[in-house]
């Protein structure tokens, strides 16, 4: 299994290139299924989690070619199963998203139930709901979802905001009968991007980006080319690790816009943040001051950014409380940090940091994927060597990170 190995301490300065969202790649890449015809994609993030969905969905008989670095051709042209088996839905939960689109266009669908992973239960009630609602039968039976009917248009209202829930509707309403008003929907900027290569297919959606997104269904959607929207959470994670290191970056291939809250945060931490429409540079000339984060659904603050805020705040000056809001479990990095020499209480649903002026390399173990980016960037600031375990966590959600790192000075190599 491999591991990270990382010598704290080197000054950070240089460019990084910022890949596709995984959080886009993942619904649109399902959103293939939607038509016979191909999906050209381009931008699409080299990681593991990508690797998944290639898996299943060629499983089910789609065409994929690919460069395997950046683009993909995708044709359903000869779906021969419509079936998202157990094997590969428990190493990743997005493969939720096939069900959508599986059903809208065939009819029918089976998706092993996801079930939770390190950072909360995740249930996907409001998936079902949504799809019930739009006339689909469901059953749940042995471990599976097994989704049958013809999908009209409806007005569904969600019990909460759900990211994959929305993208899961939203692609299923593209082809059923009739108008669906979705209400309550996640405005994350990876929704409007899924929307936007929808639209390119011939969809007609209007609303995305608010909370209440119309969707009129249409009899076929057709080929397309899109460009996966720039990841704003590897973008934050690398803000996040230039900052806590005292240094300079240059992200290029990114987007500001679509990070407000974080940089907010950077700067009241004291970073000094210049922007321009496809980068973002930072430059932190002292030692980080702590914040206070409460963790929402966008344009707030993002839970995929939690960990990452909680490790600044532990070398931070000051005492900072970071509000989790979103997952019931998501402070499985505390324990580790702790072990690298943070001060972290967990009270609830509240950690309270207090700063400490070093932390000390140590061996620790990756128990998800943004946790285990917290843990990085904690071994690129102690003193001595830092080892991070399990780091295939890492690898389902950051493209090459350590030579990305190692571009702007970190001191760190992948060991098996
Ligand atoms: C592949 C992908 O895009 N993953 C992102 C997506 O996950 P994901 O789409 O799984 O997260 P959701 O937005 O659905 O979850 C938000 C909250 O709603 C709850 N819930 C959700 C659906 C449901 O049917 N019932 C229910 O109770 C969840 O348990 C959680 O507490 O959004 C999360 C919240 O921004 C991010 O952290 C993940 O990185
Ligand atoms: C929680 C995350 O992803 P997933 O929903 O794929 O588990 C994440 O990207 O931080």
């Amino acid at each position: 299994m491999d591991k990270l190995k990382i010598i704290g301490g080197n000054p950070i300065a240089g460019e990084i290139t910022i890949s596709g969202a995984k959080n886009a790649a993942l619904p649109i890449l399902c959103a293939s299924l939607l038509t016979a015809e191909t999906l050209h994609l381009t931008n699409v993030p080299q990681l593991a989690d990508v690797k998944t969905t290639q898996k299943l969905l060629q499983g089910m008989g789609m065409r994929v070619m690919t460069d395997n670095v950046h683009e993909y051709e995708l044709t359903a042209n000869n779906i021969t199963s419509t079936i998202a088996p157990y094997e590969l839905v428990k190493t990743m939960r997005a493969s939720i998203l096939v069900l959508g689109p599986t059903l809208a266009r065939f009819g029918e669908a089976q998706v092993s139930l996801p079930g939770g992973c390190a950072i909360g239960a995740r249930p996907i009630d409001q998936h079902i709901k949504g799809l019930q609602a739009m006339g689909a039968e469901i059953v749940i039976e042995h471990g599976y979802v097994k989704a049958t009917g013809k999908l009209k248009g409806c007005r569904f209202r969600s019990d909460m905001i759900t990211v994959t829930g929305t993208e899961n509707l939203l692609m299923a309403a593209t082809l059923a009968e009739g108008t669906t008003i979705l209400e309550n929907a996640a405005r994350e900027p990876e929704v409007v991007d899924l929307a936007e290569c929808l639209i390119k297919m011939g969809a007609k959606i209007s609303g995305h980006g608010t909370d209440t997104i119309t969707i009129e269904g249409v009899k076929e959607l057709h080929g397309a080319s899109h460009a996966i929207v720039a990841d704003r959470i590897e973008t934050g994670t690398f803000l996040v690790a230039a900052a806590a290191a005292q240094g300079k970056v240059l992200l290029k291939n990114t987007r500001a816009d679509i990070l407000g809250a974080v940089l907010d945060k950077l700067t009241e931490a004291g970073a000094y943040i210049e922007t321009g429409d496809t980068w973002i540079s930072l430059d932190m000339k002292q030692r980080p001051k702590a914040v206070d984060i409460r963790t929402l659904e966008y344009p707030a603050f993002p839970t995929d950014m939690q960990a990452q805020f909680t490790l600044l705040n532990s070398i931070a000056e000051g005492t900072g409380v970071i509000t989790e809001t979103i997952f019931e479990n998501r402070f499985m990095h505390v324990p580790e940090l702790a072990r690298m020499g943070a001060k972290i209480k967990v009270d609830g649903h509240s950690a309270i940091v207090t700063g400490v002026e070093k932390l000390s390399g140590a061996t620790v173990m990756a128990t998800d994927l943004r946790a285990s980016a917290s843990l990085v960037i904690a071994g690129m600031i102690a003193e001595g060597e830092t080892i991070v375990d399990r780091i295939y966590h890492l690898d389902r959600g950051y493209e090459h990170i350590e030579t990305k790192l190692a571009g702007v000075g970190v001191n760190i190599e992948r060991i098996s």
